[in-house]
């Protein structure tokens, strides 16, 4: 795990410390939007209108924030418009995120790293997947999938014909609102409980996480997805955490008061949305399970990647 300083990698592990042993995300970087005619989305500068080959698309297979973006690259038909490039599973100490050999023909890197210094040579922060880069203006436009899921879905809607909307209008609101309690406590919230360094800041983690699945359990059992009765953004931003559940959260991160697979009507959920065409091409189990047991040494210091457990996805 590290960081860049003014441009130069630096390893080291995240600061819990000043924070009573708990993990807090910092917020991304990069934070522009790509829109139909190049005006300024909500944060960020203008200049990055949709176009068919202008962007790039940064991922690793096993995060599952990046996930977020590759699901809806395929959802929205963006597959002949925005190419990607997959980063290694294993993310070492000594550079963080790795591109294999040949993988990169936009900057050539090695490292995710020389992409973030490529933007910004002296760029201080973490060095995060996903990332969209603009191959025209040579910069990051966004590195937090949560906008780049947003741009996705409606942008290039006149490049590729499909209007298929997983924010519509008439749901903001449920969906905002499942989003604001899931991205806290069930994607962060896995995060939360497996970095944390203290008991109690564990504790406290782990405790709002299964508080929230039983709440998921139970609206999950009177409606057939989070925002009502169609599919959106806020099903799939659930998913890609859900899918790395069972093989990753419940015993790396100590998420383990109950699996998924104990909860019927989350279960449901994931199955439905496994079925969704194309989705189960972009999950990777063996990225996930390599990455996370492998690249977290504080964790998992002896980086042993279990056999199990059986998932019939
Ligand atoms: N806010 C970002 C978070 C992305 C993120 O944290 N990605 C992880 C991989 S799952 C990462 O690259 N971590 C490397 C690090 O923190 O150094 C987003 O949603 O796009």
């Amino acid at each position: 795990m590290g960081l860049l300083i003014d441009g130069e990698w630096s390893t080291q592990w995240y600061d819990t410390k000043s924070n009573g042993g708990k993990f807090k995300r910092s917020a991304a970087a990069f934070r522009n939007w790509v829109t139909k005619d190049g005006s300024a989305g909500p944060s960020g500068e203008g200049g990055f209108e949709a176009e068919s080959g202008r962007y790039h698309l940064y991922v690793s297979l096993a995060c599952p924030w990046a996930h977020r973006t590759l699901i809806f690259r395929k959802l929205k038909d963006l597959t002949d418009h925005i190419d990607v490039t997959v980063v290694d599973a294993k993310m070492p100490d000594e550079h963080g995120w790795t591109i294999p050999e040949g993988a990169d023909p936009v900057n050539n890197a090695q490292t995710m790293w020389q992409v973030y210094v490529a933007a910004k040579s002296d760029y201080t922060g973490r060095v995060t997947v996903p990332v969209l880069w603009d191959k025209k203006r040579n910069t990051i436009v966004s590195n937090e999938s949560a906008e780049i899921i947003r741009m996705f879905n409606s942008a290039f809607n006149e490049i590729t014909g499909n209007n298929d909307d997983y924010y519509p209008e008439a749901l903001h609101n449920e969906i905002d609102e499942v989003n604001e309690r899931v991205y806290h406590t069930v994607n962060n919230g896995v995060y939360k409980s497996g970095f944390a360094t203290t008991q109690e800041a564990y504790d406290e983690a782990v405790t709002e996480l299964f508080d929230s699945l039983e709440w998921l359990e139970d609206k999950l059992g009177k409606q057939k997805y989070l925002a009502g009765d169609q599919i959106t953004e806020a099903d799939w931003r659930l998913f890609t955490t859900l899918v790395r559940f069972d093989p990753v959260y419940h015993g790396h991160f100590k998420c383990n008061i109950k699996r998924i697979a104990d909860y019927p009507n989350i279960t449901r959920l994931v199955h439905e949305l496994i079925e969704v065409p194309e989705v189960k091409d972009t999950i990777n189990m063996d990225h996930i399970k390599t990455h996370y047991y492998w690249s977290h040494t504080s964790i998992n210091p002896h980086r042993i990647v279990p056999k199990g457990p059986e998932i019939n996805f």
